[in-house]
């Protein structure tokens, strides 16, 4: 089983853009884990592959278990991922990618049967983080004003040595192949 890739950095700084290229030059390599929640379905929404549909009841009982890395609550449901959810991708040939922030990278590093790489993109600067959070065009002055202090955090815990790996992402084709480069790193 291929070793799980966790890729976190600072919202606004470019992992959903790299991850789209990787995911388009190599569609059958890699997978997200399927996220456990209590919410009802939605139409078209398929149990299993969308998200493990349980009850509140059967979600409680997996958290007494230790089943999650991580869980929380929104809006009165319960969400999370559980340990399986990320073996399974794995078990299917497909490395698993699990883009979140320092909260569920400190979680991953709590799980270490997991066996996870952590690799951190970095804007390079803050400056450039906020024109690119304000050029997407989807936050507000104050969610924008939010994810900068979480940048800020997100920044000095890289700082701490917590990822084998940290990528600049200025030019994004060189941030894509030095990307890819980790990724196909003998390990
Ligand atoms: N190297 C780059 N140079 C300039 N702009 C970039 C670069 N990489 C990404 N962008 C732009 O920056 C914006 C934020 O990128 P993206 O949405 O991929 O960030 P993200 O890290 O996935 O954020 P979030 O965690 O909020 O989902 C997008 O508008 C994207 O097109």
């Amino acid at each position: 089983m291929s070793r799980p890739i966790v890729i976190s950095g600072p919202s606004g700084t470019g992992k959903s853009t790299l991850l789209k290229k990787l995911f388009a030059e190599y569609p059958k390599s890699f997978g997200f884990s399927v996220s456990s929640t209590t919410r009802a379905p939605r139409a078209g929404e398929v149990n299993g592959k969308d998200y493990n549909f349980v009850g509140v009841e059967g979600f409680k009982s997996m958290i007494k278990n230790n089943e999650f890395i991580e869980w929380a609550q929104f809006s009165g449901n319960y969400y999370g991922t559980t340990v399986a959810s990320v073996k399974q991708v794995g078990e299917t040939g497909k490395t698993c990618i699990l883009d979140i922030d320092m909260q569920g990278v400190k979680s991953v590093k709590e799980v270490p049967e997991l066996n996870a790489r952590f690799l951190f993109v970095a804007p390079p600067s803050i400056d450039d983080l906020r024109k690119r959070l304000e050029g997407r065009g989807t936050e507000t002055e104050e969610s924008i004003s939010k994810r900068l202090s979480a940048a800020e955090a997100e920044l000095a815990y890289a700082k701490t040595g917590a990822h084998e790996k940290i990528i600049v992402n200025e030019d994004l084709d060189r941030a894509y192949k030095e990307l890819k480069d980790f990724i196909f790193a003998e390990n």
